[in-house]
């Protein structure tokens, strides 16, 4: 049973003199976590720090109950991690299988229980039918499931997944969301995303950042009542989403 999935508080992460990240403190456990924010909010930033690929400059980070400083846990925290950067690198000659096979061994899976773990990764993603098609022969939307199968393939405790329904069509972002909706049960999941549709049909709560701080925490029904009429944009959230990062920079 784990404690907390993800406890981050004073984070700060500096490019040179600006602040990505700008004490930020951000709690969560098990469920379906949106992370909105605009361009250059941080989002991307918070994810490398909770995927364990950045460095945090100062501040304190925990993941599945261990303090990230700790080097000897890292390698149990990256074993039950799952993570879909925004832009991943992938062998163009590996197939879906192998690409997801390698995963499974990077995160050090027994070999027993490869095989069928890569396949109902892969099953889940709707991508069994292309299973052994070669990377640089799929589509945008179906690079990007790959993607998302390598990430789900250790059933991960904690899933990061940096714009996962980018270049999805729309058939397959609800197949993805009712994904989520199942993983999340048990497991954490933070998902960036600029859709706020995401938020709306997958997510437990949103957390909206602005200038590498967390401007706004709660349920996506408090984000639209945020808006109070007073943001722009074409539905509720979206006000609500305005509303909250214009008062964030009045202040
Ligand atoms: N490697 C880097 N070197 C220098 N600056 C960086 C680097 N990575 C990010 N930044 C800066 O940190 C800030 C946060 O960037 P980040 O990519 O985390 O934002 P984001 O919220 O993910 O944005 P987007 O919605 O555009 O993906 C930006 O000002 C960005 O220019």
């Amino acid at each position: 049973m784990i404690g907390t999935h993800v406890d981050v508080r004073d984070l700060v992460v500096r490019f040179g003199k600006r602040a990505a990240l700008d004490r930020l403190d951000l709690t969560l456990d098990t469920g379906v976590h949106g992370l909105l924010g605009p361009n250059g909010a941080g989002k991307t930033t918070l994810m490398r720090v909770l995927a364990t690929v950045a460095t945090p400059t100062s501040g304190h980070v925990s993941l599945l109950d261990h303090e990230l400083g700790d080097h000897g846990r890292l390698r149990q925290v990256r074993r039950r991690l799952g993570y879909l950067p925004q832009q991943f690198g992938y062998y163009p000659r590996f197939t879906v299988r192998e690409f997801v096979e390698y995963f499974a061994w990077l995160k050090e899976m027994p070999a027993a229980q490869v095989p069928t773990a890569v396949d109902r990764a892969i099953e889940r993603v709707g991508l069994l039918d292309r299973a052994d098609e070669r990377l640089k022969k799929l589509s945008g939307g179906m690079l990007r499931r790959a993607g998302i199968a390598q990430a789900i393939v250790n059933d991960p405790d904690l899933l990061l997944l940096d714009e996962p329904t980018a270049g999805l069509d729309p058939e397959q972002r609800v197949a993805f969301r009712e994904l989520l909706r199942t993983i999340g049960v048990d497991a954490c999941v933070v998902v960036a995303t600029h859709l706020v549709e995401d938020v709306t049909a997958a997510c437990t709560d949103v957390t909206l950042i602005n200038d590498g701080r967390t401007v706004f925490r709660g349920t996506h029904e408090e984000l639209a009542a945020a808006g109070n009429d007073a943001g722009t944009g074409d539905s509720a959230i979206e006000r609500g989403y305005t509303a909250v990062l214009r008062a964030a920079r009045q202040r």
